[in-house]
């Protein structure tokens, strides 16, 4: 590969291309699973262009025709990838957006022949399979090949058919749901790696799972360990997987955090809740028992119920016009019209959501604002509206063709305080880096949904700290699916990441447990079962917020507010007698130069005993130790400081750095800094010689504390003030109490617990995350289980071998 292009790679990256080759070599496929953000678009297209470059290939000499199959919202996006990392590749979109005049099938045999690279939809796929299974292509690449995971869906069977030697699927989230999900992606790059899919139901996933529930008896928990460790081993050569955490050394992302925040149900919601619970429409499905999954139509009306539920859980008007309805087999999700009496107070989660928006807003953050359906988004849409936001709105109906421009302007711009998306489109392979926080308004079933959609903001190219907020209806169905969310990346992380990550803790849900509330109180269920999740809000030692708190808008308004009444000062000078100007002037003249003749250690007494005696509120009693080697050093100390404070007072340098500054001042003048021994302290002192004692500063106000106070010594605040000895005071955070401090995100969640309805905070990580103390008392039968489930797998890729041939 040129070195002007693998030089441009981060680590992590080379390393994949280098496993790609080895694919490559082999003359098979593999899963590339890096996690969302690290790449992957990047990652193949380089090694694609490494293939061309060096004519690898013996078949096609260089790169033959390769076919790329990604969602439609992406896939603008490759073709701008491959402009800018491999101009020389001729690349076209088999798409009704493309550009291309004429039949698609003519598109498709010209880049065939020119050995360029089409890029198609899923949807496409099946639209063109007539003239895209017609030929034999180098590579066929699946992006976000998560979309073929059920083994029987059409575009799975027909991608599956698709003739080329050389298979990869990119995806940052290979398992979903299930591990049959993972079977059917290995049988696209890999056929035949994991046997048949009814044996590895049986030897494989049915065992891990089995072994998943927290009252499985300790036998099948091990078996289901060890048969998880044995299945990671046989596809560990063909999924190459790096977490965002493991590459952090190269990639330095800034600071995420996800936190799901349990929003009260309003009284309204409630009651509908419960009525809703005892109809006659819920009460049909929960007389059909244990067995009602048997049941075609008992299934679509659980569904239909639940569906009605979580509508009801984003806001009741969503659930009123449904049942008004009386939309009993299905539940349209188009947008709704609204009326007047409109009041998004009458949602839970909305009322947290106009909190958050509130703060947010204040503080200059820009959001992504997921949901699942259109109608939601609709409602969410005129909320904004209502409260005068400005937003992008990204969903299934938005054309295509705009879509990348959207995608643009929110990044490009400020103009947008929020984004309003559905999980599903705006979810994947996107970029939207422009804004750090995310809001994801009603969970998904299946956990990669929301982790995808997640994930659009923290990834390469972000330089903010990153929140993300889960809401979820406290008590009600949105539980159960957060919690299902939690089983299923449970068992993911089991084959992905470590068989022995442990985390026993659902037993199926039956419809009972589905359909329920719970009201008892704000400890949640949710809340109880990951009690090491929950979030606790370190208690506040300064009343304030703190500087930064302020949003840069709010900081403009202050620098203009400042200007103007500085612009009134030359009007007042004005009216100042002359004379007594001038006086003034020479005096201060005078002042000037008598301090020149003065020693340094005379002119640092001076200096102490002013800032003892004068009435200025930035000038604190001096407590010094230091003194400076000789006198054109203190002055230049002094000027030195002065143009600091100047600076400081100017906003035109933070607190922070003219500390730093200052001390590296101190430092090049070989000052003793007594301060650095002890942090309690103050950073800066001066003392009449060397060995004069420290004396103690007064205590500081409660409201001061949590923060260090340094003194330091200036000159002029601006050009108008006599130069001397002026004292600034510049508080600075004590390091050792800097935790205590209330960070933005405690102060929003503290907001959030105070006024607008959360009764409960957990840190997902921490949810997802299973200890891995696993047991190993029943290793040898285990082991010997894993042993058969292998050997199983074995007699099947031979059954496969011989139907083959
Ligand atoms: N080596 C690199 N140098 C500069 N930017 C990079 C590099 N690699 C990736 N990027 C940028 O990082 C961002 C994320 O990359 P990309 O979209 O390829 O990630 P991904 O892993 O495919 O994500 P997803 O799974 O969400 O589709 C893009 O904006 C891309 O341009």
């Amino acid at each position: 590969m040129p070195l002007k292009i693998w030089d441009k790679l981060y680590p992590h990256q080379q390393d994949s291309i280098r496993w790609l080759y080895t694919l490559h070599r082999r003359r098979t496929g593999g899963i590339l699973g890096d996690e969302m953000g690290l790449g992957k678009t990047v990652q193949v297209i380089t090694f694609l262009y490494g293939i061309e470059y060096n004519k690898l290939s013996r078949t096609w000499v260089g790169l033959g025709p390769t076919l790329i199959v990604c969602p439609a919202t992406v896939m603008h996006l490759w073709v701008k990838h491959i402009h800018d990392w491999a101009p020389e590749f001729r690349v076209a979109v088999l798409h009704a957006s493309s550009t291309f005049v004429g039949p698609m099938s003519r598109l498709a045999n010209e880049i065939y022949e020119s050995k360029g690279i089409l890029i198609v939809t899923y949807q496409g796929i099946l639209k063109h399979q007539d003239c895209i299974l017609n030929y034999r292509w180098h590579y066929v690449i699946l992006d976000e090949g998560h979309k073929i995971r059920t083994p029987t869906s059409k575009v799975t069977l027909v991608v599956k058919r698709l003739v080329t030697t050389h298979r990869l699927i990119l995806t940052g989230t290979p398992m979903q749901n299930n591990l049959l999900e993972l079977w059917s992606l290995f049988d696209f790059t890999n056929p035949g790696l994991l046997g048949s899919c009814e044996i590895f139901d049986e030897h494989f996933a049915k065992p891990i799972i089995r072994g998943g529930y927290e009252n499985a008896p300790a036998v099948q928990k091990q078996i289901a360990l060890t048969v998880a460790a044995s299945l990671k081993n046989i596809i560990s050569p063909y999924l190459l997987r790096r977490t965002k955490k493991e590459v952090q050394d190269h990639i330095a992302l800034p600071g995420k955090s996800e936190q799901v925040l349990f929003c009260a149900l309003t009284d309204e919601q409630k009651k509908l809740y419960k009525d809703y619970l005892l109809s006659e429409q819920v009460g049909n499905v929960l007389e059909k028992g244990k067995n009602w999954f048997r049941d075609t139509s008992t299934r679509a009306k659980v569904f239909v119920a639940i569906t009605m539920l979580r509508k009801l859980c984003n806001h009741p008007d969503l659930f009123i016009r449904n049942a008004a309805e009386n939309l009993e087999d299905q539940v349209p999700d188009e947008p709704l019209n609204f009326d007047v009496r409109f009041d998004y107070r009458r949602s839970g989660k909305m009322r947290v959501l106009s909190a958050l928006l509130k703060i947010w807003k204040r503080q200059g953050n820009r959001v992504l604002l997921f949901a699942q359906g259109r109608a939601t988004l609709n409602i969410l849409q005129h909320f904004l509206d209502k409260n005068d936001y400005t937003y992008l709105k990204m969903e299934g109906t938005t054309p295509i063709s705009s879509r990348h421009s959207l995608i643009h302007l929110f990044n490009h711009s400020t103009e947008h305080f929020v984004f309003l998306l559905t999980t599903r489109v705006g979810g994947l392979g996107i970029n939207l880096i422009g804004a750090n926080r995310v809001i994801i308004f009603d969970p998904d079933w299946n956990p990669a949904t929301d982790s995808q959609a997640r994930e659009r903001a923290w990834r390469i190219g972000q330089s903010r700290d990153v929140n993300i907020y889960r809401f979820v209806s406290s008590g009600t169905i949105e539980e159960k699916i957060y919690q299902r969310q939690v089983w299923k990346q449970f068992l993911s992380n089991r084959v992905l990441v470590d068989p022995r990550v442990d985390k026993h803790i659902f037993k199926s849900s039956d419809l009972f447990d589905l359909f329920s509330l719970n009201e008892t109180d704000s400890s949640l269920e949710t809340a109880n079962i990951f009690q090491d999740a929950q979030v606790k809000i370190p208690e506040i030692v300064k009343a304030e917020q703190p500087a930064d708190e302020f949003s840069e808008e709010k900081i403009r308004e202050m620098k203009e507010l400042a200007h103007k009444i500085a612009l009134s000062f030359p009007q007042k000078k004005q009216t100042v007698d002359q004379q007594e100007l001038a006086d003034e002037r020479a005096k201060k003249l005078e002042e000037k130069e008598k301090l020149k003749t003065l020693s340094a250690p005379e002119l640092l007494q001076l200096n102490r005993e002013k800032a003892n005696t004068e009435e200025n509120p930035w000038v604190n009693k001096v407590d010094d130790a230091d003194t400076p080697a000789s006198f054109s050093e203190a002055l230049e100390y002094t000027e030195a400081t002065s143009r600091l404070h100047t600076e400081l007072v100017q906003g035109k340098k933070k607190p922070a750095d003219a500390a730093e500054k200052t001390n590296e001042l101190k430092l090049k003048m070989k000052m003793k800094s007594a301060s650095s021994v002890d942090q309690n302290q103050p950073s800066t002192s001066y003392a009449h010689d060397n060995s004069s004692k420290k004396k103690k500063l007064p205590k500081k106000s409660s409201g001061e504390e949590g923060y260090k106070t340094y003194v330091d010594h200036s000159g002029a605040v601006d050009d108008e003030k006599v130069e001397g000895l002026v004292k600034a005071e510049i508080k600075l955070r004590k390091k050792r109490k800097v935790e205590k401090v209330e960070s933005q995100d405690d102060y929003v969640l503290r907001s959030l617990l105070k006024t607008a309805g959360v009764s409960g905070v957990l840190e997902h990580e921490t949810v997802i995350q299973g200890s891995s103390k696993g047991t190993l008392r029943l290793q040898m039968e285990a082991e010997e289980r894993a042993r058969k489930s292998v050997e199983a797998l074995r007699w099947s890729r031979l059954d496969n071998f011989k139907w083959d041939h």
